[in-house]
């Protein structure tokens, strides 16, 4: 499984959690005035607590199920944030030390890692639930862009029951700088657009096949893909191909060298991809990601550790057998 990597933000870094972070954690959460808020959290909060809980949430990260990370800033941990997979909606839980309280931190990185789940995972929301009286939070929710979804209850562990809430949600859309960027359709026809895309597995001496991080920004960012791009007007899929890879890679392929290997075809929402997949093992030059992707060589039994569009997945599998 491919590392998490860490999120920035002007003056925070949100990082997964370590083992050696529970002290200062448990010093911080330890506080009525922070585990009152927070509806999983007991108080007073036992110090072994802080080991299990570190220790489960690199499970469910590596497991891709959740993401809980440290909130740090200047080396020092400040609180923690988190989202919880269910299916395609995440729940957004934060919170930032009594100490650190004031300077906007938990709306610098709440915004920052709804964004970023939101441009990378592939969810069609995020929840979050604020106490009904903890203006704060109320305050923060709507700074970064979620809106109200009516009110509710939920246990509170630190309350020893339920207590109302203030439901909130965030989509792509309501985070505008995330909307996707549109698709450019070749062929339509009513209720269908089909995009065409040429793709290629650049195969090296030792086997290993290239993978490129989509850049975020980019609809379906921060998966791994194999490189290539869009089929402009006029173009058969080898230019277009070529054209990618010079301008992704900085390498010159020859259309002799790309072998048609097999094709995805998968619905995605709004449109219809149909990507053949080449396979290269010829290329001139040395493989650099001009765009500031990040680049995998990755072994063939490797690939099915790496997140990849859906529209990948059978591709990756027939690539396993083949190579
Ligand atoms: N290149 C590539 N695209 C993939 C893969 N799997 C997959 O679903 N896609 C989808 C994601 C996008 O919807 C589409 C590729 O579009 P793109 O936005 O990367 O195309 P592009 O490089 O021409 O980008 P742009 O200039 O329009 O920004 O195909 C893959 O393995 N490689």
């Amino acid at each position: 499984m491919p590392g998490f990597a860490p999120l920035v933000t002007s003056r925070l870094l949100l990082r997964p959690l370590r083992p050696e972070d529970a002290p200062d954690l448990h010093r911080l959460v330890n506080d009525w005035d922070i585990a009152k808020n927070l509806a999983h959290v007991p108080f007073p909060y036992p110090r072994d607590l802080a080991d299990r809980w570190i220790a489960d949430t690199a499970e469910r990260l590596a497991a891709g199920r959740g993401y809980s990370l440290a909130i740090e800033r200047d080396g020092a941990l400040v609180g923690c944030i988190g989202l919880t997979m269910a299916g395609e909606e995440a729940e957004l839980g934060y919170w930032i030390g009594r100490r650190y309280w004031g300077q906007g931190l938990a709306a610098e990185a709440a915004g920052r890692l709804a964004a970023w789940a939101l441009a990378t995972l592939p969810l069609r929301r995020i929840r979050a639930e604020a106490l009904v009286d903890n203006a704060r939070s109320i305050a923060v929710l709507r700074r970064i862009g979620f809106s109200e979804a009516g009110e509710g209850e939920a246990e509170f562990a630190s309350r020893g029951g339920m207590m109302p809430v203030l439901r909130f949600v965030a989509t792509r859309e309501s985070l505008p700088a995330l909307a996707p960027t549109p698709v450019a359709p070749v062929a339509e026809a009513p209720g269908l657009r089909i995009l065409l895309v040429a793709a290629c597995a650049l195969i090296d001496s030792d086997g290993r096949v290239l993978l490129a991080r989509r850049p975020e920004g980019k609809p379906l960012a921060g998966l791994w893909e194999f490189p290539g791009g869009k089929v402009a007007p006029g173009e058969t899929p080898e230019d277009a191909l070529i054209r990618e890879l010079q301008e992704e890679l900085g390498i010159e392929v020859a259309s002799p060298c790309l072998a048609p290997f097999t094709f995805a075809s998968h619905a995605y929402p709004g449109f219809h991809l149909l990507m053949p997949l080449y396979l290269c093992r010829r290329w001139q030059g040395k493989v650099t990601g001009r765009e500031g992707q990040a680049l995998a060589w990755v072994r063939p039994d490797k690939l099915g550790t790496y997140q990849m569009p859906p529209a990948d997945v059978p591709l990756v599998a027939l690539l396993r057998d083949f190579l």
